[in-house]
C-alpha cells in the first residue's frame, strides 16, 4: 500500500500518543521470564509488539488480552522447546530473544525480511553468547541464526556496544536467570546508552538486582534470580510522537499530544528540547505537549545518539529551518531497518531537500521556502523513513507518493489516521 501526502498548510487538534514500543517489548519479555501471572496495561499494538507476543507464546507463555491489557502467564527460566521463531522485522525482539534462546536446546530464527532485518549485524551478541558456551550458527553474523543453548551458567562476558545497545540489554535480561553470578564488561563504546536506562528500569520493576557502573560500561549481575510477576503500565511513545510533533512544527498548527510523560527515560523526549532550540512555540505540562507552530524554525546542532529513534523526525523539521543544522554521533543509524543516513538522505534529496552525509553525521541546509516534492519515495522497509518523509511532504509544493508506506505499522499503524485527524491531506492508495 502506498500513501499520497499532499501539501497541508495547517494542522489542528489533539491526539493521545501511541504506547511505547520499547517499554512494551521489555514488559512482555520480563512477564514471560517470570513464573507467575503479570498484567501489562496499554501495551503497544504494532507489528513489532505482535512479533514479541507471538514469539513468547511459541515459547510457552499464555497470553489473554482485552482492549486495555494483556495478562501473561510466564515460562520463567524454562521456555518450551520450539524449532523456529519468526520475529518479523523487529531488531530489539530478535536480539532479546537470541539471549533467551540460550535457555533452550536449539532454536532457529528465520529470515522473513531479507532486505531489512536480514541485512542487520548481530556479530557482537553472537560473540558474547559464545563466551557463555552458547553455540550459534549464522550467515556472517546475520539471519537465519540457530542458537544451541542450555549450558550457560554465567561468568565474565565482554560485549561491544559500538553498533547497538540491544546486545547489552539482551545479556542483562538473560544473566539474572543463570545459576552463577555474571560480570558484563562493555567494550569499545556504548551507542544508544539512554535505552539501557530503560532496560535497567524495567529489570528493577521486575524485582531483578543489577549493579551497574555509573557510565553503564560494566555490570555485576547476581545469578539464580527469579523475575517477579507484576502489573505494568506502558507510557506514551516519544519516537513515534516525534514525527507528529515535527509535522506540527513545520506547519501553521495548534496541536496537542497527550500521554507524553515529562520525566520519561526515553531519550527521544529530546524532541521537545530540540524543537524549543529551533524556536518552535510549544509547552509541555501535565503530560501534554502543545505546539502552536508558525512554520518558522531555526537551525540546530544536536548529538543524535541521545535520541536515536527521533533523529529522522528532527532532520525532517530541519529541512525547513533557517540555516544549516548538524546531527552528529549518529553512525549507528546505518544499522537500522535501512541505512538511515545514505538511504534516508537519498529520499530527502529526491524530494528536493539539501542534505549532506558524513560517516556519522547528517548536515541539513534548511529551505524555509519549502521543497519541490512531486516525486515517488522509496520507503526502504523503514517506518521512521516513512514518517519523516510524510512530514516533508506536508510542506512540499507538489505531493509525495510514498511507496510501501504500510511498513509504518512496524511501530505506528495509526500514524496516518492520527495525521488525518489533525487535518493532514494524506491518502492510502493501492
Ligand atoms: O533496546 C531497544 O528497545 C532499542 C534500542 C535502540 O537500538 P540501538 O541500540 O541498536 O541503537 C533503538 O533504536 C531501537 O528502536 C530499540
Ligand atoms: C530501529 C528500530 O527498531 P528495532 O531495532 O527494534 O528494529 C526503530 O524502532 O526505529
Amino acid at each position: 500500500m502506498d500513501v499520497i501526502v499532499r501539501p497541508t498548510p495547517t494542522l489542528q487538534g489533539e491526539i493521545g500518543a501511541l504506547s511505547s514500543k520499547n517499554y512494551t517489548t521489555r514488559y512482555l519479555l520480563v512477564a514471560a521470564l517470570s513464573e507467575g501471572v503479570s498484567t501489562i496495561y496499554h501495551p503497544a499494538h504494532s507489528e513489532d509488539s505482535d512479533a514479541i507476543r507471538r514469539c513468547i507464546a511459541d515459547l510457552g507463555a499464555v497470553l489473554t488480552e482485552d482492549e486495555e491489557k494483556i495478562v501473561i502467564q510466564g515460562f520463567g527460566r524454562h521456555p518450551r522447546h520450539v524449532k523456529e521463531l519468526n520475529v518479523g522485522n523487529a531488531g530489539a525482539v530478535l536480539r532479546f530473544l537470541m539471549a533467551v534462546a540460550a535457555l533452550s536446546p536449539e532454536v532457529t530464527f528465520v529470515n522473513t525480511y531479507p532486505d531489512s532485518l536480514g541485512k542487520r549485524p548481530h556479530d557482537d551478541l553472537i560473540t558474547a553468547l559464545g563466551q557463555l558456551g552458547v553455540e550459534v550458527e549464522h550467515r556472517e553474523g546475520k539471519l537465519p541464526i540457530t542458537i544451541r543453548g542450555g549450558s550457560a551458567v554465567g561468568g565474565r562476558i565482554t560485549v561491544s556496544g559500538a553498533v547497538s545497545s540491544q546486545y547489552l540489554s539482551a545479556l542483562l535480561f538473560l544473566t539474572p536467570l543463570l545459576a552463577e553470578d555474571s560480570e558484563i564488561i562493555v567494550l569499545d563504546d556504548l551507542k544508544s546508552k539512554v535505552v539501557v536506562g530503560q532496560t535497567l528500569e524495567v529489570l528493577e520493576q521486575a524485582g531483578i538486582v543489577v549493579h551497574a557502573a555509573e557510565d553503564y560500561m560494566s555490570f555485576k549481575v547476581p545469578g539464580g534470580q527469579a523475575y517477579a510477576a507484576k502489573n505494568y503500565t506502558v507510557q506514551g511513545d516519544y519516537p513515534g510522537s516525534a514525527a507528529v510533533l515535527a509535522a506540527a512544527a513545520v506547519t501553521q498548527s495548534d496541536v496537542s499530544i497527550h500521554r507524553l510523560a515529562e520525566h520519561s527515560k526515553q531519550g527521544e523526549r529530546a524532541i521537545i528540547d530540540v524543537l524549543r532550540m529551533m524556536e518552535v512555540p510549544l509547552t509541555h505540562e501535565n503530560g501534554t505537549v502543545h505546539v502552536q507552530g508558525n512554520g518558522k524554525l531555526k537551525a540546530v546542532e544536536f548529538d543524535g545518539d541521545n535520541a536515536t529513534d527521533a533523529v529522522l523526525a528532527m532532520v525532517a523539521a530541519a529541512v525547513f529551518a533557517e540555516g544549516t543544522s548538524r546531527f552528529y554521533n549518529v553512525e549507528n543509524l546505518r544499522y537500522k531497518e535501512c541505512d538511515r543516513i545514505t538511504d534516508y538522505l537519498a529520499e530527502l534529496t529526491r524530494a528536493g531537500a539539501k542534505v549532506e552525509e558524513r560517516r556519522d553525521e547528517i548536515i541539513v541546509h534548511g529551505m524555509p521556502e519549502g521543497v519541490e516534492g512531486g516525486v515517488t519515495i522509496n520507503a526502504h522497509y523503514d517506518h521512521r523513513v516513512i514518517m519523516a518523509l510524510t512530514v516533508v511532504g506536508l510542506r512540499a509544493r507538489q505531493p509525495l507518493l510514498i511507496k510501501d508506506a504500510h511498513h509504518v505499522a512496524k511501530s505506528y499503524p495509526q500514524y496516518f489516521d492520527h495525521l488525518r485527524a489533525l487535518g493532514a491531506d494524506v491518502e492510502w492508495v493501492q
